[in-house]
């Protein structure tokens, strides 16, 4: 049995929801964008496939498509018979499907700094990468949803944007719903407010099938509700997720963050970012050379090919936003929570152990 394959054994004994794994040199990959009606399985059996998988978010979750960097370029290698060309070419297709999130980006170079040699020995060297990746990747979660919700009170209400869970990251609860999840199963009272998220609804179609799976209490809002919300007292944290953190604590997640964030200051609601140092991108020097994904407008005049506009109608469609690190309270990761000034650059902060609040 090959090691990828007795890591994916392990994780069905964990209450995971896994939105892609390896089976058979094949990798199966949960269609997202028929949830939560149905749970379809794809099989993949070459890196162009998975390609295209991301680039239409049949997978996403910048965990998520962090983790199809490993398996892209494993199933490259075992697919070429250890072929470094076709190592290379995978990392290339893989790195052009979307831009905002780093860790797809961190990952292929992971993948291809080991792939040495030829034949076996290069299979060898990436399937040890990838399954050292697969399983850093879900401790992180783990670790970063209890330091999470060290910050979560009995009692409280946490408003959370687009999903950062399970099926957007390693099968725990990603980002914002490893801490959910963790403040819940620690038996702590809490209740989530979801917002929808326009226009793919992340939000109403994914975190609310996850808070349900894990019997987390919720109301699903509007994204434009999050202001009456926060006004009306009903929120006393937010945390979201996140696709890339720049060097010096800005933020890009995705659109709507930050106008939950400037809400939220206005309100001196605590407004927390869950992530990993892995998404921290430290040759970003700020979140203004964060390249924002522009998706195809059509994804804001139809949904699932039914138009919600006039025929014609001009439509924008940036998949990210900003937010500046000054209307963050703190930056959750496995390693701690970062609640520092961010006139210091992160490299020199988040390397000091002793500035995490344990
Ligand atoms: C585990 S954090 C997921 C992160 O990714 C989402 O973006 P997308 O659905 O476009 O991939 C969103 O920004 C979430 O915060």
């Amino acid at each position: 049995m090959r090691l990828i394959e007795e890591l994916v054994g392990s994780f069905k004994d964990q209450e995971l929801a896994l939105p892609i794994w390896y089976e058979n040199e094949s990798l199966k990959v949960l269609d997202q964008t028929r949830l939560p009606f149905e749970e379809k399985i794809y099989t993949f059996t070459n890196v162009g496939q998975l390609g295209d998988a991301i680039r239409s978010m049949m997978i996403r979750g910048s965990g998520a498509i962090g983790i199809c960097g490993a398996y892209g370029i494993l199933l490259a290698a075992l697919k070429s018979n250890g072929n470094t060309q076709a190592v290379r070419e995978a990392a290339k297709l893989l790195k052009s499907t979307r831009p905002t999130a780093v860790n797809l980006m961190k990952t292929v170079d992971e993948m291809t700094s080991v792939a040495e040699g030829s034949g076996e020995e290069l299979i060898v060297n990436v399937e040890k990468k990838a399954v050292e990746i697969l399983k850093r990747q879900l401790e992180f979660e783990y670790d970063l949803g209890s330091h999470g919700a060290n910050l979560i009170e009995d009692g409280d209400t946490i408003m959370t944007h687009c999903h950062s869970g399970a099926f957007g990251g390693a099968g725990y609860g990603g980002r914002a719903l490893s801490v959910i999840r963790t403040a819940h199963e620690q038996g702590k009272n809490i209740h989530v407010y979801t917002c929808e998220t326009r226009p793919y609804l992340q939000g109403a179609r994914i975190t609310a099938l996850e808070l349900k799976k894990f019997g987390i209490p919720h109301t699903l809002i509007t994204d434009n509700m999050s202001g009456f919300c926060m006004r009306e007292g009903k929120i006393d944290k937010v945390v979201v997720g996140s696709d890339r953190v720049a060097a010096n604590g800005d933020l890009a997640n995705k659109v709507g963050t930050y106008m939950h964030a400037l809400a939220a200051q206005e309100h001196n609601i605590p407004f927390y970012t869950a992530t990993s140092s892995h998404t921290i991108d430290f040759s970003t020097v700020s979140g203004e050379s964060i390249e924002v994904e522009m998706r195809d407008a059509a994804e804001v005049t139809h949904f699932k090919g039914i138009p919600t506009a006039p025929e014609g109608t001009e439509a924008l469609y940036p998949s990210f936003d900003i937010t500046p690190h000054h209307l963050i309270t703190g930056i959750i990761t496995e390693k701690g929570v970062v609640s520092v000034p961010y006139e210091t650059n992160l490299k020199k902060v988040i390397d000091q152990e002793n500035v995490f609040q344990k």
